[in-house]
């Protein structure tokens, strides 16, 4: 069996960014850039008002202006702001020449045409200098980032009206097993509902990927032979990898041209995790207990798609930065843990906050069918491979669940 990080890399070192399309600015959202996007303008294009009220000059001290003007935002003022001279401003207004400083109106006396204030009132930060936000061709967002409902914001600001991103990677799910029907289909004899295959589905929309259902294929060698004609970028089985008679994944990929990467990860739940290569297409044979497989696409498949994607990467840990696809942090332990033999495991935990820290409570039921334990639990509990015992307090490396 090989470790957890191994399986990671091996799995990441099988994916490369795949081909770009260009997308308007209103499909942006959530897509992954496939190169660095620049501004179009100084932002803001002009030096502006952050306030309403009057653009004066510094130098005028503290005698009274005669106002020869108004600028509202979107109009400026044609002319020159001379000696003795302010011009009505309003915030968003384009600073007018000869002014270099505002009095907001709140401190301002007007009489007809003339203004009176304290020196103290006359402030040139009110003043929004041209490009303060970013500069024309500034980079606003480097390649390989994930477009965030800011950063959308940040392109329109930018005047970017498109941009190129990778295509989503096509993820096909065979949800594999006799026993399996879909939701709400009658029921077999000793029948359960796929149920693994929906959860999977939203996990790799939120991450970037666009899945397609392979559908439910029974436990025959032939039939489970026909996910070598899923037209994917990954192909992902569930069900079927581990070492019942009836767990052929492994033996019906043998009468096509299957490379076998590796069988069998140092983890727990998760073990029987199988990877290699269909012809060219990379698969991933997720084990058949729905939390196992779920928690795998969370430590593997997400990675493949973050590698597919090109993305950024992510920082991991507070000691170390690696590549895992996953965001890993830490809380203190909530209970005792026993300690633990040689595969690392992923524990559900729920957090909580207590004297300013975060804590992680493990539940007791940790069998790997409890969808309904996963879907309550906050974070998975990292335990290491021999880890020793851990006691209450102690820290713990977690990952949370948050979007999942
Ligand atoms: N003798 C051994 N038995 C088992 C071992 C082992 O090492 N030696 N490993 C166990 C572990 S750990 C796991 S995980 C499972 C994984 O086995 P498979 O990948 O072959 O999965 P299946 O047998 O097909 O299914 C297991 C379980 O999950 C249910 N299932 C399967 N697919 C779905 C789905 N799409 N939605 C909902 N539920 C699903 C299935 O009905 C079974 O109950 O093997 C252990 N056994
Ligand atoms: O690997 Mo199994 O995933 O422990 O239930």
């Amino acid at each position: 069996m090989i470790s957890v990080e191994e399986a990671q890399a091996r799995i990441t070192a099988a994916f490369s960014p795949i081909d770009t399309e260009t997308m308007d600015l209103g499909h942006l959202a959530a897509r992954v850039l496939a190169e660095d996007v620049r501004a179009r303008y100084d932002q803001p294009p002009f030096a502006a008002s952050a306030m309403d009220g009057y653009a004066v000059r510094l130098s005028d001290g503290d005698q009274p202006r005669q106002v020869i003007g108004s600028v509202p935002a979107g109009h400026p003022f044609i002319g020159y702001v001379g000696p003795g001279e302010a011009v009505r401003i309003f915030t968003g207004g384009a600073l007018p020449d000869g002014a270099d400083a505002i009095v907001i109106q709140e401190d301002v006396r007007r009489d007809g045409d003339m203004i009176r204030f304290d020196p103290h009132a006359i402030r040139a930060d009110y003043i929004r200098p041209a490009g303060l936000d970013f500069e024309k061709d500034a980079v606003l967002l480097e390649a390989g980032k994930r477009i965030s409902a800011r950063d959308m914001a940040l392109l329109a600001a930018g005047d970017v009206t498109h941009a190129k991103v990778r295509r989503r990677p096509r993820v096909a799910i065979a949800s594999i097993g006799d026993e399996l029907s879909a939701p709400g289909a009658p029921r077999k004899p000793g029948g359960i509902a796929a149920s693994t295959g929906y959860g999977l589905t939203a996990m790799i929309t939120a991450w970037g990927g666009a899945p397609c259902d392979f559908g439910i294929l029974p436990d025959t060698v032939q039939e489970i032979a026909t996910i070598a004609d899923a037209k994917a970028e990954l192909v992902v089985t569930l069900g079927g990898a581990s070492v019942g008679d009836h767990d052929l994944v492994q033996k019906a990929l043998g009468s096509t041209d299957f490379a076998l990467d590796f069988w069998k990860v140092a983890m727990r739940p998760g073990k029987p995790l199988l990877f290699g290569r269909l012809g060219n297409t990379p698969i991933l044979g997720l084990p058949g207990n729905p939390v196992s497989a779920l928690v795998c696409a969370i430590l593997f498949l997400r990675p493949a798609i973050d590698a597919m994607l090109g993305t950024q990467q992510h920082t991991c840990s507070l000691s170390q930065k690696f590549k895992c696809g996953c965001h890993t942090s830490h809380a203190r332990l909530k209970g005792e843990l026993p300690a633990n033999d040689s595969r690392q495991s992923y524990l559900r935990a729920r957090l909580s906050h207590e004297g300013g820290e975060v804590w992680a409570e493990p539940y007791l039921a940790q069998d790997s069918s409890m969808l309904s334990v996963l879907a309550e639990a906050d974070a998975l509990l990292v335990r290491h491979p021999n880890a020793p015992e851990a006691k209450r307090g102690d820290l713990a490396e977690i990952i949370p669940l948050d979007g999942f």
